[in-house]
């Protein structure tokens, strides 16, 4: 399976984004994350700034929106051009309504999971969905450590994608690097995101070769 990586720009120079986001012009996505200040505890940006970067960027955007009520403000992130809108189950009302209306507006449209929670009420409802996050660190800041108790939710997530048919991505975020991407892409893992690990390494597209490597390296061995 060809292995997506999509750097987090919460690692970027904040003063040079578009800069930043031609510096991983080589990745499948930019993953832009949406802290509101109330979701989690931190804040990043929000819809005008996301704007210009959907404007400016050479690769499409993979949204990642850590904010309360998604109901209500993420249909605005896929009308700006959003290639993918990922919102959380545990902040989301009625998130099948949500997932509709987002690829009605020609969105991808994901789900992300925070790592407490159950992977089990999603699995039904698959065909809803082009993405589930599993989320490898609490969400809300970059540079964590990666959460192996979250690997048999991904084994978990894969299985039941394989046994639908369906194409769905599952996607893992937080604390993804060349120690651990092999295990998140072993568990079932297809869309990598990575924060610290591309921004912080000597050559940007240099990492994005070697993590896109190792983990089709691992998706092929089984
Ligand atoms: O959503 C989040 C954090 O909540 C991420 O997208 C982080 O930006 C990942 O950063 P690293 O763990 O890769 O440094
Ligand atoms: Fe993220």
């Amino acid at each position: 399976m060809a292995a997506l990586i999509a750097p987090s720009i919460l690692s970027a120079d904040f003063a040079n984004l578009e800069r930043d986001l031609h510096a991983i012009s080589t990745a499948d996505y930019a993953h832009v994350d949406v802290m509101d200040n109330h979701f989690v505890p931190n804040l990043t940006l929000g819809l005008p700034v996301f704007e210009r970067l959907a404007q400016v960027s050479p690769v499409p955007i993979d949204a990642h929106l850590m904010i309360e009520d998604p109901d209500r403000w993420a249909p605005a992130y896929a009308e700006a051009g959003a290639a993918s809108v990922t919102f959380h189950a545990e902040a989301a009302a009625a998130p099948v309504r949500l997932a509709r209306e987002l690829r009605r507006l020609g969105s991808r449209a994901g789900v992300a999971l925070r790592p407490a929670t159950p992977v089990e009420p999603f699995l039904d409802l698959l065909a809803e969905v082009d993405m589930i996050l599993v989320m490898t660190v609490e969400p809300g800041f970059g540079g964590q450590s990666f959460i192996d108790g979250t690997l048999p939710k991904i084994r978990r997530a894969r299985e039941a994608v394989s046994e639908s048919g369906l194409d769905v991505w599952i996607q893992v975020d937080g604390g993804v690097s060349r120690s651990t991407i092999e295990r998140a892409a072993d568990a079932g893992a297809n869309v990598f995101v990575a924060g610290s690990a591309v921004y912080g390494a000597e050559s940007v597209p240099g990492e994005i070769q070697a993590l896109r490597e190792l983990a089709e390296a691992s998706a092929h061995a089984h």
